[in-house]
């Protein structure tokens, strides 16, 4: 061997096949929609010298008894013998694209050339007999998976057009199927131009319907309303109450938005049914649409998209974001125009999918600025739309957590002060956004300590005469950082009420975490809370107003005080929803337990007092 001798790759045919028809697609059921597409393309080819030849697809199984052969025959342009050996009997060669450019865009849909290897899932030869319209004698080939294949010339002339017969391999005769047939063809062809008919007990049927004038022209849809939710139902399953035509400006790419009739989760798959060239490609597709419109079912056409070679995906390329961008575009577009001609039918929406309407005006400015007052928030005086709560009060509050929310919200309703729950998705960023969409709107973050400002407090003469007892308190609740404050207010039924600020409820919380870490772990996070130590005392507000407060007080220094105070300590704590440290529950346990003691035996007990 010299230093620069050449060498060529060396293809394992069977192997190449193989991977190419075994491995290549999700399910051996895509040999029906390759035969459908090769039909139809050629139908299509026949049609550019013939306009006027009117294509057909038939198909037909035929086997009682032994192995069942599936026949299925085009009248489209068929192939001559020099077309065989350059196109069928090349891999990766097709007579559908220009030169070798995959991109070029073409009226068919096959461009790779590979597809008809996927026959080779269920069947051991593939055999087509064609005539080619533009004359020549009509011929034979077989195909086999290890790569060879014979040509035959025919006595007999056929009319022009392609007759491609499997037989079925064994295993795979649920693919020959009448009713797997009857179903896939029209799974994968419903929008497909030619008639494609099916021989059945009763005659050969037509599985696919005419297309309605809507497939071509999307703006039609609305007056043939009851017929697009037909389509819906017949292709997508659902029952459907209304809808929205898309169409990208090009009007390569059209479809219909189902409008689904009940909310969904917000990271449920949007099952989309996309056809390219009017072929399924998938009904998975979820990248078609923003992200924000998962309101939506669609149907979508396009002859613009670009298929991978395993024909169930499409490119992520930039055509594919323009197109997403238009249809995304016609939805927010439509709503719009709801919400000026038709605002019931845009409430009715955002009545069932609040979520995704919430999503996209948080994108959208100009959306938010149309559709907040209908927009349902969660308050302190119950499920109300913004326009509602904007009507009654100029100023609104709002929380970030809903952890907040129910610490604070009943205090909060009691000083009369309306809070909105900002912890649900999307709701905060909305919240705080409001002035930006609607004149003269007042919002404010409302932190839990926040409302203790509106709190009342005590005259200089209470002061004085609760000075000891609440020393007394402030000094119980040292070991839980926290000091006790004697206040008046709304509503009297409660008694305490427990606060924080930002810094303590991050030491909290570590403190939380890190009785339930590893030792490891526990001393970092000891580290970390070591740095929060000066983060201040939280408060406990004890409510004056309160009748249990104000006898507990009057009574001055007695020995249920100390432990009163802490039970009301944790006590705040569980009506704010905070969660226990194990001091605390040991409080809350012995507590009730002393509790029950002193209730069994008042006679004994010290202060006299009952609580
Ligand atoms: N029914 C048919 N009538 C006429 N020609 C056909 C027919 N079926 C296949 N052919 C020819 O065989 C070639 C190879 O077909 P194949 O299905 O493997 O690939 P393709 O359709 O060109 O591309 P793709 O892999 O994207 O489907 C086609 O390009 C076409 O020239």
């Amino acid at each position: 061997m010299s230093q620069h001798d050449n060498y060529r790759f060396q293809v394992n045919l069977g192997g190449m096949i193989d991977i190419l028809s075994n491995h290549l697609y999700s399910s051996p059921k895509v040999y029906l929609r390759e035969l459908l597409q090769n039909a139809v393309d050629a139908v299509t080819a026949r049609r550019e010298n013939e306009p006027l030849a009117e294509g057909s697809i038939k198909i037909d199984v035929t086997g009682a008894g032994g192995p069942a052969t599936l026949t299925i025959q085009d009248n489209g342009i068929g192939l001559t013998e020099e077309n065989i050996h350059e196109f069928l009997a090349v891999i990766g060669q097709s007579s559908k694209r220009s030169g070798d450019l995959l991109a070029q865009p073409t009226s068919f849909i096959g461009r790779f050339g590979i597809g008809l290897l996927s026959c080779f899932m269920v069947s051991d030869e593939i055999v087509v007999l064609t005539q080619s319209a533009k004359g020549g004698p009509s011929l034979e080939w077989r195909g086999k998976p290890d790569g060879t294949y014979s040509i035959r010339k025919l006595d007999t002339e056929l009319t022009p057009g392609t007759r491609v017969f499997l037989r079925c391999k064994p295993g795979s005769e649920a693919y020959f199927e009448q009713e797997f047939l009857e179903s896939s063809i029209y799974y994968y062809g419903a929008l497909l131009p030619y008639p494609i008919t099916l021989q059945t007990e009763q005659g050969f049927k037509q599985i696919n319907e005419a297309l309605p004038i809507w497939i071509k022209h999307p703006d039609m849809a609305r007056s043939h309303k009851a017929e697009v939710l037909a389509w819906g139902e017949r292709l997508l399953g659902d029952r459907f109450k209304d809808f929205i035509p898309l169409q990208t400006a090009s009007g390569r790419t059209g479809g219909i938005a189902y409008i689904l009739p009940q909310g969904v989760n917000l990271n449920a798959k949007r099952a989309h049914r996309v056809y390219l060239k009017n072929m399924l490609v998938s009904e998975k597709a979820e990248n078609i649409l923003p992200e924000w419109a998962f309101f939506v079912k669609c149907l979508i056409w396009s002859d613009e998209l670009q298929l991978t070679a395993s024909r169930e995906h499409f490119y992520e390329n930039d055509q594919l974001e323009e197109v997403r961008g238009e249809l995304g575009e016609a939805i927010r577009s439509e709503l719009m125009t709801m919400a000026e001609l038709a605002p019931d039918r845009l409430q009715a929406i955002i009545g069932s999918h609040a979520l995704s309407m919430k999503a996209l005006a948080v994108e959208d400015e100009q959306f938010y600025r149309i559709i907040y007052r209908w927009l349902p928030f969660h308050s302190s005086i119950g499920q109300r739309e913004l326009g509602e709560l904007l009507q009654e009060h100029k100023h609104l509050y709002y929380t970030l957590t809903l952890d907040e929310y129910r610490q604070i919200t009943h205090v909060a309703a009691a000083q009369s002060l309306v809070v909105v729950n900002g912890g649900y998705i999307y709701d905060y960023e909305l919240m705080s956004r409001l002035p930006l969409v609607h004149n003269g709107a007042e919002v404010e973050r409302l932190l839990p300590e926040d409302v203790s400002f509106t709190f009342t407090d005590l005259t200089a003469e209470e002061r004085r005469n609760y000075y000891e007892a609440t020393r007394e308190a402030d000094a119980v609740l040292q070991e839980f950082r926290t000091q006790v404050q004697l206040k008046r207010f709304k509503p009297s039924e409660l008694p305490a009420l427990y606060t924080l600020s930002k810094e303590s409820s991050d030491l909290r919380s570590l403190e939380l975490t890190r009785e339930a870490a590893t030792d490891l772990f526990s001393s970092v996070l000891g580290n970390l809370s070591a740095g929060l130590q000066n983060a201040g005392y939280a408060t406990l507000y004890l409510n004056l107003d309160n009748p249990v407060i104000s006898r507990l007080f009057q009574s001055g220094k007695n020995a249920i005080l100390p432990i009163a105070i802490k039970m009301l300590y944790v006590n705040a704590l569980m009506m704010g929803h905070y969660p226990m440290n194990r001091q605390e529950l040991s409080v809350l346990n012995s507590g009730i337990i002393q509790f029950i003691d002193w209730g069994l035996s008042s006679k004994d007990h010290n202060g006299g007092t009952t609580v």
